[in-house]
């Protein structure tokens, strides 16, 4: 299982008390199915996929990523397992304004110290799997909304990660393109043979997905997309 969540509870701190976001949820996503997460504002999808994430460390409960645990290891081992374990895209795209396509996925494994070479060979295939390999040469004024969140996600499939996690792709496309991004994010993990996680409020586009986790109020109910 590529994440796997059992039994988690997560609480903030809320003046002199703790607001429950994640109240016992269990959640398993295996390698190359896609899960969506849906619910009303404020359920606890966000918390979730920042759990899932090692961002926020739950109150109790375990998280286990690949099959190893995550809880208990140090900030600098858990910053090593997101560099090579996790791809995660952000609602809003933040790319380099003045990067091109290929050099925003190219700069990923720069960072992360990986031959030049084989950095753009990877970028231009994922660029291809996105079907912008015809725009790599475009900055992010070039690109459309839509094209800027396939940069995005391809962007986060660059380090080859076990787990792909996507906060709202589609919040800023029209019908269309949200569909288009859907569709393209299950092809991804299938081909990629990620275990994905997509938070999102649409729920025009569901059939593409495997399954469906709804947060009410911090529980998780889950569903298959197509019983
Ligand atoms: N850092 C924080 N400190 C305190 N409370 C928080 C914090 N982050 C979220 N919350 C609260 O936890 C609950 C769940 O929030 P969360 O952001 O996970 O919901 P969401 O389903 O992602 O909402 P939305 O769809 O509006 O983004 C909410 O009541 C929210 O106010």
């Amino acid at each position: 299982m590529s994440l796997k969540l059992t039994d988690v509870t997560l609480t903030y701190p809320d003046g002199d008390s703790r607001l429950t976001a994640l109240r016992q949820v269990s959640l398993e996503v295996p390698k190359g199915s896609l899960t969506a997460v849906v619910g009303p504002s404020g359920s606890g999808k966000s918390s979730l996929l920042a759990v899932a994430a090692t961002l926020i460390r739950p109150d109790s409960g375990t998280v286990t990523i690949d099959g190893a645990p995550v809880t208990g290891l140090s900030p600098g081992a858990l910053t090593e397992l997101r560099r090579r374990k996790i791809g995660i895209a952000f609602q809003q795209p933040n790319l380099l304004p003045s990067l091109t396509a290929v050099e925003q996925l190219q700069v990923m494994a720069l960072i992360d110290g990986r031959n030049p070479r084989s950095a753009r060979s990877r970028a231009m295939e994922l660029l291809d799997a996105v079907g912008l390999a015809g725009r790599s040469g475009r900055r992010p004024h070039q690109l459309s909304g839509g094209q800027r969140q396939r940069v995005n996600i391809a962007r986060a499939l660059m380090n080859d990660p076990a787990l792909l996690l996507v906060d709202e792709p589609t919040s800023a496309l029209d019908h269309e393109s949200g569909g288009a991004v859907i569709g393209l994010i299950a092809r991804l993990t299938r081909r990629q043979a990620t275990a994905t996680v997509v938070v999102t409020h649409d729920h025009t586009h569901l059939s593409a997905v495997d399954r469906v986790a709804e947060v009410h109020d911090g529980r998780l109910l889950l569903r298959a997309s197509n019983p």
